[in-house]
């Protein structure tokens, strides 16, 4: 693990310079600001087009890898014609849409109602019901995480389920695949292949790209505050991450 504080990275244009190099965005945290739930994110308006243009000036090798499933990530951002993995890695596609891996496992139709039953009360904790999985957000009522990583893990344990800790969330999911699995994927396929990646995220969740990205001779670049991580950079906030990615700032 890296020590920090962690430096700011070397620009885009610095890295490119040295050869070709893919871009792996994390979306929540590092493209958009955390919001209070997890519907109530601000995208802002120039965001789709600003990453099919980066895209197009890296020739496509740019990909967003994200925890919300792609479903989810299209209703926020539109159908955008770049690569893209969802449900934590389990869902990667390339450009055009193709799949790469197998389909991803879909969760237990019990363990999704043993999450509703844990939820239940207006003074607990939420459930977003996710294509692949079932995350359990605790961001209104932080004090009560103890209990609730203990209750959502003890029904992962029965069902056999991944379980993925992030920003006042615990997320339970029956494909046990990555983001640095989804990073290795894209990294066997055209136009990634050969490039150097860099993979920009803020979570947990993302040490996996972190870590992938240097099978690869890349780097991981962390989005917030310092804390123990693979990445070997960080920027302050997606505000700091849109201006490093040259993308307009409103
Ligand atoms: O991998 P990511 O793209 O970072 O997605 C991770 C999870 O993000 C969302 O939850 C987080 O963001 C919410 C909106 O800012 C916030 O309210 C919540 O507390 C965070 O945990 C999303 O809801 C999950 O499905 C993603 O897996």
């Amino acid at each position: 693990m890296q020590q920090y504080p962690l430096a700011p990275p070397p620009s885009l244009d610095e890295i490119r310079s040295d050869g070709a190099a893919a871009l792996f965005l994390d979306f929540d945290g590092t493209l958009v600001d955390i919001a209070p739930t997890h519907n109530a994110i601000e995208v802002p308006a120039d965001l789709s087009r600003d990453l099919e243009y980066l895209s197009s000036r890296l020739e496509g090798r740019l990909a967003l890898v994200s925890g919300r499933s792609l479903e989810d990530l299209a209703s926020h951002i539109g159908e955008l014609a770049i690569a893209q993995a969802g449900s934590h890695g389990a869902d990667s596609r390339l450009a055009d849409g193709s799949r790469i891996g197998a389909e991803p496992r879909t969760m237990p139709l019990e363990a999704v109602e043993q999450l509703k039953a844990l939820v239940e009360g207006d003074d607990g904790p939420s459930l977003e019901i996710k294509t692949h999985g079932a995350a359990v957000h605790y961001r209104a009522r932080p004090e009560i995480e103890d209990e609730v990583i203990a209750a959502a893990s003890e029904i992962a344990a029965r069902h056999g389920l991944a379980v993925k800790r992030g920003k006042c969330v615990i997320e339970l999911l029956a494909d046990t695949r990555n983001k640095g699995n989804a990073v290795h994927s894209l990294m066997a396929e055209a136009p990634f292949v050969g490039s150097r990646p860099i993979f920009i995220g803020d979570d947990f969740t993302d040490e996996d790209g972190f870590a992938a990205v240097k099978d690869f001779g890349g780097l991981g670049i962390l989005v917030g505050g310092s804390r123990e991580t693979l990445a070997c950079y960080r920027l302050e906030s997606p505000h700091e991450v849109h201006r490093w990615l040259g993308l307009e700032i409103e």
